[in-house]
């Protein structure tokens, strides 16, 4: 919700700020263009507005000019509070903020002509405002087709053209060439010398450091420093550019010996440096040596950041909401923990039990297995032994006709005797083949002995 923007009491200062704050509305939300800005600026001289892109700078601008509504602080300009009293400073301010409605086929001096009819400024200030931006001579061009230069000379002109007190200039040399950057800055310093308070908005520190008196450092919408620019950017800071092979030691090393380094892919700048060769001496005890070591003067980069306060980091207390949501969410993992355990805990049993189960299988085959090819060999074994009897059995009945055939008939006596001692050195039953018949069991011991028994009978 908006506030109301405060007045502040009685003010001799040229702009003065308190607590303002403007956010925009844009597709990622609430986007802060200052925040809490407190302003202080002098009467006379030039004052810059200083800081990176996005730090604010146009944002005020806009809100000292009435371009732009503020949701919370209060302004003043010659102690006339802005935004309701700006009807009473309308020719007391002139500013350069953003393209000025220009007609582009007129030329640059009928536009300051009808702007000066309107704004009740007598035609001759036309030519002194286009003497003072340097344009006299191209100010016949259609402003359409003049350059980003001359334009900006116009613009600048233009607010010139009703002498005011206050002039406020966003970016006064962007897209100008060194001879126009030159000569704006040289016009806006001549301006602060015949006593019209300048603020200018610049990212760029030369242009401070080369026309401001005072500087405000301006960073994520809020006032990082404001005083002098000798107090501020004039002390001689050096940063020194380092080349070496190893930078991220090298950053290391430096930092652990006390310097204030940022990294810039391979190169490195050491801020705020009294003697270069420090850095030389505390890179050697490292075995470090830098290609290149060249002093500079710092950025606005190093500025802004060797002004941006220290925040110490102390630890926050949480409120109970947070506190409960963090307890919550501590439950919530150690939940996820011991599911996850469990789950872990489940596939390992069902695999155990899939592995034991894939054993007593793989056993129960191999048993099977076993008691098939033990059976299969008892089987060979009687089938072996069955030929091996009738193998013995032929041989046997062979060998007894051949005897009997040499054996001459006187000797009938020993013929029985014989027959006996052959049928008992072959234990196997001799007898026609087909009496063999298609037994498969091997005779028992009995059996074999009453067999041969019987034998030996019949022979007899
Ligand atoms: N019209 C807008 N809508 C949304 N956000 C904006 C708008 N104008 C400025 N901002 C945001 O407000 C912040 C301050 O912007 P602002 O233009 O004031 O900064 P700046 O210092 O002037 O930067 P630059 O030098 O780039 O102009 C930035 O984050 C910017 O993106």
């Amino acid at each position: 919700m908006p506030y109301p923007v405060r007045v502040i009491p009685g003010s001799d200062t040229a702009v003065e700020t308190l607590g303002l704050r403007k956010t925009y509305r844009s597709v990622r939300g609430r986007v802060v263009g200052v925040d809490g800005l407190d302003l202080r600026m002098p009467a006379g001289g030039v004052h810059a507005l200083l800081g990176l892109p996005g730090s604010g700078k146009t944002t005020t601008l806009r809100l000292l000019t009435g371009l732009a509504h503020a949701d919370a602080g209060a302004i003043k300009i010659f102690g006339v509070p802005v935004p309701d009293g700006l009807p009473d400073l309308a020719g007391r301010i002139g500013a350069v903020v953003g393209e000025p409605g220009f007609q582009a086929g007129l030329s640059g001096r009928r536009n300051l002509a009808l702007l000066a009819s309107a704004a009740g400024v007598p035609r001759t200030r036309v030519d002194e405002v286009l003497a003072r931006v340097l344009l006299t001579d191209r100010a016949r061009l259609a402003y359409g087709s003049c350059s980003v230069d001359e334009r900006r000379r116009l613009a600048l002109a233009a607010a010139l053209l009703h002498d005011p007190d206050l002039l406020v200039v966003d970016e006064p040399s962007e897209g100008l060439d060194a001879v126009g950057t030159r000569e704006i800055r040289q016009a806006l310093r001549r301006l602060a010398d015949r006593g019209v308070t300048v603020l200018v908005a610049t990212g760029v520190l030369t242009e401070a450091q080369q026309i401001a008196d005072t500087v405000t450092v301006l960073d994520d919408g809020r006032v990082l420093a404001q005083g002098t620019v000798a107090d501020l950017l004039g002390d001689a800071r050096v940063s020194v550019r380092v080349r070496l092979d190893e930078p991220g030691k090298a950053a290391t090393t430096l930092r652990a010996a006390g310097f204030k380094v940022r990294a810039d892919g391979e190169l490195l700048h050491v801020d705020g440096v009294a003697e270069p060769a420090d850095i030389s001496r505390a890179l050697a005890k490292q075995k470090l040596f830098p290609g290149e070591l060249a002093p500079q003067r710092e950025d606005l980069a190093a500025v802004v950041g060797r002004l941006r306060p220290v925040v110490p980091q102390t630890p926050k207390v949480p409120s109970r909401a947070e506190g409960r949501a963090a307890r919550k969410a501590a439950e919530q993992q150690t939940a996820d923990r011991k599911k996850a355990a469990d789950q872990r805990k489940a596939a390992k049993e069902a695999a155990d039990e899939r592995a034991a189960a894939d054993v007593e299988a793989a056993e129960k085959a191999a048993a099977k297995q076993a008691a098939a090819d033990d059976k299969a060999a008892r089987k060979q074994e009687a089938v072996d032994a069955r030929a091996a009897r009738r193998e013995a059995q032929k041989t046997g009945a062979k060998a007894l006709l051949s005897r009997r055939a040499s054996e001459p008939s006187s000797a009938s006596d020993g013929q029985g005797t014989a027959d006996a001692d052959t049928a008992k050195a072959d234990p196997v039953e001799p007898g026609p083949q087909k009496d063999q018949g298609p037994a498969k069991k091997a005779p028992s011991k009995g059996q074999s002995q009453s067999q041969s028994d019987n034998r030996a009978k019949g022979s007899r």
